[in-house]
């Protein structure tokens, strides 16, 4: 930068806010213009692709204009920016009358706008929740505290360090911050408040609480994550608060499990491409609000534990399939109501409008008339009982917005207009003044032509000169001359224009009623948002109620129209399903007129561990996936894609897809599925679900077929968890004779006239063959590389016939049991100084335990 330059007043400014802003990007206000310089100003004109100029010689410049800033601060929050917005907190005429005519505008950062605190709904997706987590500790203990401020929601969860990344994963969080980095977690570090005594006075603060009792007593890990959070919104937010409803603790145990894998496996919110399409949500989604599509996302992130839960969400979902008619008044209803909840979220943020107060008072009187009409109905559901007085109790507020606004008021409340006549007579007779005033300009235009005789003589307004007269140049001379009553002010290429007395007394009238008018509305404004912020917390019930209506008839009408069935519960370990099918592939079947192959699967304790073999593109995976999706859509309170299905509870659900199936991610070394089958054995229980689908393929065919075996094993003798396994190694068939709970499955196929036809049955027993020849074929691979195939089969076929094949031997292997039960022998040196808390003891004890140590040293070397 040149020098004379950092030396001035601005950019000493400049420097001051950037250090502020650390390494957000800084949005400087200039007028009209939000300037960005140096690195800033390179960073957002190749992420905006506008163009990079220089302020002075040196210093690179861009800038977006501020009406349109919205849209740019979305390209780069979605491109991982942060920026900090400083605004102008004084007018040019305030600083010059404060400190002279040199003086420079005092600005300030008044909003950090970040990824996870938005509130603006260009910068929002309308159908997910948008979270922003804390992840905070306390000794061994681990928390997250969670809020999203569009819609006011506020969770804190307390966990082993394990368990961050799945509870991360569940939330999807659109920005993750912290005290210090933890290991496998992408976030942002660094932060303060992480603290628990702090966590405590904040939440009391905030919540004007006199003790935490009524949340339950949270732990400290919990505090600490919150202390870090409020601190963060408060950075972020500056002088305006951000949406918090009262937090909900949420217990792990109420939830099935799920990790970051298998969600990105069964592809549950997202599928793989990172899109909605083409996932599950997006398969099951029939919601027809945004508030429903949101709540829809988190029911199926986070499937229920609680039989008695699911059992209420399952009624309410039945109430409304068996009833067609029902179920379309309920959803016309709610079809037409505004997002109550992000209008909320952005009017206590202190960035909304008559337009959101106008969304609350349309969604509160269509919640009103919902449950009038539900009101009526003949025997609702115990959740629908539950829900109903939640839409209702908003009458006053009801009746003072529908006085207050008009219809529909504009976004910006800048120009006025949005206050109602009738609602406020002082404000009715400014505005009367000020049009009245305006009818007597236009009839002071009517005169000023008569009496000057040139009918081309217009009264005009603009932003420098206010009202004015103005005549074509042709005719200026008789205004201008000196007893016309006209004072000349302007004269341009081809009018010349004038002020008169009279105009000006007029003009008077007008700008100053408006001006009052104005100010009249703007101080109703923000009354009546005073008053709607006060009931958040009722109006975000009411928001959660209709959502969750909506998401109990969107998924009846999903059920409706792909005919499932509603799922019975069961607390023990089976999993019974007929005519199970996957939605998504089902529905990219019939898009392209073929049909789908239902498929049953029958789990139990005596038979809970099916071994899958068949052909490649026989149906495998799908019938893997459909099967996990059917337990989670269950527990989660939908019907299922099957003609019948009785879930047992599932606590955790486990998919794991074998390396080679995931190489289009990146992610697919044979190092990531082993550590993750590992994690399934050590956290997987006799309640659990496990799919595992060709685990073990990702690396030499003995050590991938020794890994799997072992696996099977293990799965079968010490986890026990419900398991589906499929795989190419034939050998593991062998396993059926020695694991009794153990079963062998197919999926069918046969050859036609030498062409391979998958029949995507799953059938009992192993497959006969592999058929991967016959694949390759399908998959156009040449005669000649085929026969030259076949002709490698045949030999090695005959070795496998010779010598019993790669699993020789295998059958003399002693049984799983015998290997499990070896654990490294202990070492009581090792575990007495382990137990030793130095900071507990008092010098004598300290002196007793170390000749305690040393006489075991010697027993041990002895
Ligand atoms: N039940 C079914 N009915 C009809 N078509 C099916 C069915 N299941 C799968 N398919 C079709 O077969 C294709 C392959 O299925 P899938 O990926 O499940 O096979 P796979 O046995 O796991 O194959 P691979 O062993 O090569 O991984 C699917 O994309 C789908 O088009």
């Amino acid at each position: 930068m040149a020098r004379a330059d950092a030396d001035t007043p601005m950019m000493k400014q400049y420097h001051r806010l950037k250090a502020e802003a650390g390494d957000a990007l800084l949005f400087y206000r200039m007028g009209d213009f939000f300037e960005l310089f140096f690195d800033d100003a390179k960073v957002a004109a190749s992420c905006l692709d506008i163009a990079l100029t220089k302020r002075g010689d040196e210093v690179p410049m861009c800038g977006v204009p501020v009406h349109s800033a919205e849209g740019y601060l979305a390209r780069l929050i979605r491109a991982g920016h942060r920026v900090a917005i400083a605004e102008q907190i004084e007018s040019p005429a305030e600083a010059r009358k404060a400190r002279g005519s040199k003086a420079l505008v005092e600005r300030a950062i008044v909003r950090l706008v970040t990824p996870g605190t938005l509130t603006e709904d260009t910068l929002l997706e309308s159908g997910a929740s948008n979270w922003l987590a804390a992840v905070g500790r306390a000794g061994e203990e681990w928390a997250i505290a969670a809020c999203d401020i569009s819609t006011g929601r506020f969770e804190l969860v307390a966990c082993a360090a394990h368990e961050l990344a799945a509870e991360l994963a569940r939330l999807a969080p659109s920005e993750v911050v912290g005290a210090e980095p933890v290991s496998g977690i992408t976030g942002r570090w660094g932060h303060d408040g992480f603290d628990s005594a702090e966590g405590e006075r904040a939440l009391k603060r905030r919540f004007g609480l006199a003790d935490l009792e009524g949340l339950g007593g949270p732990g400290r890990a919990e505090l600490a994550a919150c202390g870090g959070l409020l601190a963060y919104l408060d950075t972020t937010q500056r002088d305006s608060t951000a949406f918090l409803a009262m937090p909900r603790r949420v217990s792990r145990a109420q939830h099935m499990a799920i990790d970051a894998a298998t969600r990105a496996s069964l592809e549950i919110c997202r599928a793989q491409d990172g899109g909605i399409a083409g996932s599950l949500l997006a398969e099951v989604d029939r919601c027809v609000t945004a508030a429903g599509r949101r709540l829809l996302g988190s029911d199926l992130s986070a499937p229920l534990t609680d039989r008695q839960a699911i059992e209420q969400r399952l009624d309410l979902v039945a109430w409304l399939h068996e009833d067609a008619i029902r179920r379309e008044r309920v959803r016309s209803a709610l079809r037409s109501l505004p997002d109550i909840g992000r209008a909320m979220g952005r009017l206590v943020a202190g960035r909304g409008g008559p337009r959101d107060l106008a969304a609350l008072r349309d969604g509160l009187t269509g919640a009103a008339s919902l449950a009038d009409m539900l009101e009526r109905q003949s025997l609702k559901p115990v959740l629908l009982d539950q829900l109903l007085p939640e839409l209702g109790g908003h009458d006053e507020a009801i009746s003072e917005l529908a006085r207050a606004l008009i219809a529909s008021p504009p976004l910006d409340p800048a120009k006025g207009g949005f206050i109602a006549e009738g609602y406020d007579r002082e404000l009715d007779q400014l505005r009367s003044a000020s049009s009245d005033g305006r009818r007597a300009i236009a009839e002071l235009e009517g005169r000023y032509r008569e009496a000057t005789g040139i009918s081309a003589l217009k009264i005009r307004h603009n932003a420098v000169l206010g009202y004015h007269v103005e005549v074509p140049a042709r005719h200026a001379d008789r205004l201008l001359a000196p007893d016309s009553g006209f004072t000349h002010r302007q004269t341009m290429a081809g009018a010349v224009r004038f002020n008169s007395p009279a105009l000006h007394e007029e003009a008077s009238r007008v700008l100053e009623a408006g001006g009052h008018a104005l100010t009249l509305e703007h101080a109703h404004l923000e009354r009546l948002t005073g008053q709607v912020v006060g009931r958040a917390g009722p109006i975000a019930d009411t928001a959660d109620a209709l959502a969750r209506i909506d998401v109990a008839a969107g998924l009846a009408e999903r059920s409706t129209e792909g005919r499932w069935s509603r799922p019975s519960l069961d607390e023990g370990a089976c999993l019974e399903i007929e005519g199970g099918r996957h939605p998504v592939v089902e529905r990219a079947l019939t898009a392209s007129g073929e049909r789908f192959v239902a498929n049953d699967c029958c789990l139990g304790s005596g038979d809970r561990l099916w071994l899958i073999t068949g052909p490649n593109m026989g149906g495998k995976s799908t019938f893997l996936r459909q099967v996990a999706l059917i337990a989670l859509l269950a527990q989660a309170g939908s019907f299922v894609p099957a003609s019948r299905a009785r879930v047992g509870l599932v606590d955790r659900l486990f998919s794991r897809v074998g390396a080679s199936d995931n190489l289009a991610r990146g992610r697919s070394t044979f190092m990531v599925e082993m550590v993750e089958t590992a994690a399934i054995l050590a956290q997987a229980t006799e309640q659990s679900l496990v799919i595992l689908d060709e685990i073990g393929r990702g690396t030499s065919t003995y050590d991938g077929l020794a890994i799997a075996w072992a696996v099977v094993e293990a799965m079968h003798d010490e986890v026990r968890a419900r398991t589906l396994f499929a795989t190419h190694y034939h050998e593991l068939t062998r396993l059926a004779g020695r694991l009794d709970a153990l079963s062998l499955h197919h999926v069918r196929a046969r050859e036609w006239k030498g062409e391979l036809v998958l029949l995507h049955e799953v059938a009992e027993g192993a497959a006969d063959r592999s058929y991967g020849i016959a694949v390759a074929r399908l998959a156009g691979l040449s005669p000649s590389v085929l026969s030259r195939a076949k002709a490698v089969l045949a030999k090695l076929e005959a070795g496998r016939d010779a010598t019993g094949g790669i699993a020789a031997g295998l059958d003399d292997l002693p049984l799983f049991a015998a290997f499990a039960a070896k654990e490294p022998p202990k070492d009581p040196l090792a575990e007495a100084l382990a137990a030793v808390e130095p900071d507990s003891l008092t010098p004598r004890e300290a002196l007793e335990q170390l000749y305690a140590l040393k006489r075991l040293a010697d027993e041990r070397d002895g």
